[in-house]
């Protein structure tokens, strides 16, 4: 194949090669190393779309299918594929009203007496927020007009994209269906907004909440548009996603081992970050009911475009159903209504900006705060008071418990996370009364703001100094350029940096805390107990007991509780029984993980190890040309369920893979969760090491900023006596327990006006 040749082309034509060249430019050498690799058929769909699309870059010729499309045939055309397009939204929800009016889709239960089932604790994560409830629809619309469309006039999206033609008309008659989302900026305001929103002013929309992940490399969906991944390069079905986690994830029930003197707060840290970054949508039925797509039948199972269920082996263990249910993330659009391949929708704030405390966006903003001297609401036992409605759907089971209303939905999934999220709250509240008391004349806004500002300095600090180098190991986070300067200002704002979180970390990568769990919360009241994980999913009755000291408990446990070792392998509570209800039924979290990277069609191990430039496996061997960064153990495991080194999915793939020296993940998720992590300090304005005059700390709030530690926040929130130096690791004699009144604080006269 020829180099491509850009010089030759029109200018606007070669703008656009350009940019799908590197969109694309992992895919080439795939597709090459498929062809030479496999002597098996080749799955003609997907890679018809890709070698057309090979061609034409190639080639770089305009295709001549677009110089044969009259603009009168075009408008038809896309006319008709958005009719079709809003039928079949009507038909999708006339459907789900009639399931759930039978009594076939489970309703929302937000009854504190009825118990909650399996698919009720779930909610939390289907929950859609107001904006992103009304992109539902359009996102389906832009996404089913596209596969209308390109169908209609036989071409590829790539080919489709060529022609200036169908892009004009495109956009002239979208507009009826799809808003395009916009932002003005004021490049003189002093605090970051809510939404992330105007943090880059070049690109106001850049990691904005509500938006869609960025695509890394492009999706390998089945028919180039919307169908979910569903066979491997020899064109057979690729294997059942309980399959793998049965094979690949299953840990011997006897003894989950400890990782090194590591405690369940790099677990607990790094699932509050997540609920930071990403929240993506999943779709939801009517009346916000759950979607059911098992134990239907074959023809209504292909009438319903959210089901993606997942196949349970004959033999299975645990599951006796042969089906477990799976729902499909939302389709989004893009900024400008667009066509294109579905991609999906992050509800979240792309920034490491505290939005699962202040919310990600205003509605939630303004229900969580007091408007009173900079507080956010708090009840007297120092909790987060209940919502307006109750969108977690929490289960109590006693008089006076309630569900919580925080800046994220899914603050009930675990009792540690609650905790966690609590002792920001009150970190909040500590700070805003302090700050309201040295400056009198300062409004409630100025007191929040300022307050808000301080908080997320000190999450910042403490995940890039002490957080992530556990995570990725001390010296490839120093390589990255990840770790902050011990003092004074860093500046590493770069306005090309967009931070958007991309769609392959949410869906794998990032993922990498659910082998650090363990099977029980440690409840640390007198001596301690331990309550298993399926007793505490979505229950907030520990941190009620004891007038609520059971959030002390709960944060206490997870300091001296050690995290389960970072090997692939993930305990029974979340494999087998992930929110197990009164009727014995559950979930496992792994199947959902691996099936929920499937649906998003995200590419598999091998394509993000080019991706990373780590070498590729050709073989299931470990040796050269194998999977070299993983154990022989690992390898035999990934062997027995695919056929080829390129089916791997890449959550197994990657979290399999050998830790790096001193961290808990392998060179590939290391590679995308550093880069996701690099670009959200240097795509971040209000980064908090920045030395920017209106923006920034002064450098002594820096440095006072930088002072600050986990440690000494369990102290303060969970009224210890004292705790040890690094509550990321376990107490022992190097990191031994420490007197509470030795852990500094920050020096709050640095903020007096
Ligand atoms: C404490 C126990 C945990 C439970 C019960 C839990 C449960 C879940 C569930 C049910 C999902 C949605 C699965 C799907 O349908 O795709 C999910 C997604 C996710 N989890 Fe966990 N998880 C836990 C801990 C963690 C930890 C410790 C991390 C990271 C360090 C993490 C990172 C993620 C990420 C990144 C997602 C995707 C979120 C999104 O895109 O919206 N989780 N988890
Ligand atoms: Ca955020």
């Amino acid at each position: 194949m020829k180099d491509f040749q850009f010089h030759k082309l029109h200018k606007k034509i070669g703008k656009m090669l350009e940019k799908f060249a590197t969109l694309f430019a992992g895919e080439k050498i795939s597709i090459l190393h498929l062809m030479m690799e496999s002597h098996r058929a080749v799955n003609a769909l997907l890679i018809w779309t890709t070698i057309l699309f090979h061609y034409h870059i190639v080639s770089g010729q305009a295709p001549s299918a677009c110089a044969r499309l009259n603009t009168a045939q075009v408008r038809q055309v896309i006319s008709q594929s958005i009719q079709k397009a809003q039928a079949a939204l009507q038909a999708q929800k006339t459907l789900n009203e009639y399931l759930l009016r039978i009594g076939f889709d489970e309703p929302v239960n937000t009854s504190p007496t009825q118990p909650k089932t399996y698919h009720q604790h779930y909610a939390a994560f289907q929950h859609l927020n107001s904006e992103a409830a009304v992109q539902v629809d359009s996102g389906f619309m832009v996404n089913h007009a596209t596969t209308e469309m390109s169908i209609a006039l036989q071409m590829s999206l790539v080919e489709l994209a060529m022609c200036p033609q169908v892009v004009s008309i495109w956009h002239e008659l979208i507009g009826a269906v799809c808003i395009r989302r916009q932002e003005t900026c004021d490049p003189s305001e002093k605090y970051r907004r809510i939404d992330g929103a105007c943090n880059n002013l070049a690109n106001p929309l850049w990691g904005r909440s509500n938006r869609p992940h960025r695509r890394l490399l492009p999706a390998m969906y089945m028919d180039g548009v919307s169908m979910p991944k569903q066979v491997g390069v020899s064109g057979e079905p690729l294997p059942s996603a309980r399959h793998v986690s049965n094979v690949v994830h299953k840990q011997d029930p006897c003894c989950p081992l400890a990782e090194r003197d590591l405690s369940l707060y790099v677990m607990q840290w790094g699932q509050m970050l997540d609920h930071d970054l990403t929240d993506t949508a999943i779709e939801k039925g009517a009346e916000g009911g759950n979607i059911m797509c098992c134990n239907i039948s074959q023809e209504l199972l292909s009438q319903r475009s959210a089901c993606f269920p997942i196949q349970i082996p004959a033999n299975d263990e645990r599951f006796s159903n042969p089906c477990m249910n799976f729902v499909r993330s939302v389709a989004g659009h893009d900024d400008m209504c667009g066509f294109g391949p579905r991609n999906q929708l992050n509800q979240a704030s792309s920034y490491l900006d505290a939005s699962f405390l202040y919310g990600h966006n205003d509605e939630d903003a303004r229900e969580i705060r007091a408007y009173e001297r900079g507080l956010l609401r708090m009840t007297e036992q120092e909790l987060f008071p209940p919502g307006a409605v109750d969108e977690t759907q929490c289960q109590t089971d006693r008089p006076g418990h309630y569900c919580m209303k925080s800046g994220d939905f899914r603050i009930h999934v675990m009792p540690g996370l609650t905790a966690l999220q609590v002792l920001f709250l009150r970190e909040h509240n500590r700070i805003a009364k302090i700050l309201g008391q040295l400056n009198p004349k300062w409004c409630d806004e100025d007191i929040y703001q300022e307050t808000r500002k301080i908080v997320v300095g000190v999450i910042q600090h403490i995940t890039y100094k002490h957080w992530l180098p556990y995570i990725l190991g001390p010296e490839f986070a120093m390589k990255t350029g990840l770790t902050p300067k011990p003092e004074g200002y860093n500046t590493v704002y770069d306005m090309n940096t967009d931070a958007t979180i991309s769609n392959v970390f949410g869906v794998a990568p990032f993922r990498f805390g659910h082998t650090l769990l363990q099977n029980t919360v440690l409840f640390m009241k007198d001596s301690g107990m331990h309550i298993r994980n399926e007793l505490a999913f979505n229950r907030p009755g520990m941190i009620f007991s004891d007038q609520a000291k059971g959030c002390a408990y709960v944060g206490y446990g997870l300091a001296i509780h050690p995290a389960s070792k970072a090997d692939g392998l993930i305990v029974s509570s979340v494999r087998d029984n992930l929110f197990l209800d009164h009727n014995g039924q559950s979930f496992d979290l792994i199947s959902l993980n691996i099936q929920r990277s499937r649906d998003h069609a995200v590419p598999g191990y091998n394509a993000w190890r080019k991706y990373c430039k780590l070498p590729c496996a050709f073989h299931f061997g470990t040796g050269p040309g194998g999977l070299v960064d993983h154990s022989p153990e690992n390898v035999r495991k990934l062997h027995s369920v695919y056929r080829h080194p390129d089916d791997i999915d890449i959550f197994p793939g990657g979290i399999s893979e050998t830790p790096l020296p001193g961290g808990v993940i392998g060179p590939l998720f290391g590679c995308i969760v550093g880069q996701q992590f690099l670009n959200l300090k240097k795509g971040d304005r209000f980064y908090y090491e920045n030395a920017f005059p209106n923006t920034g700390f002064t450098e002594a709030q820096l440095n006072s900023v930088k002072k600050m530690t986990l440690g000494k926040l369990l102290c303060l929130h969970f009224h210890l006596p004292h705790i040890q130096v690094d509550p990321f690791r376990m107490p022992h004699a190097m990191n031994p327990p420490t007197p509470c009144g030795m852990f500094p604080d920050l020096e709050f006269s640095l903020w007096k006006a």
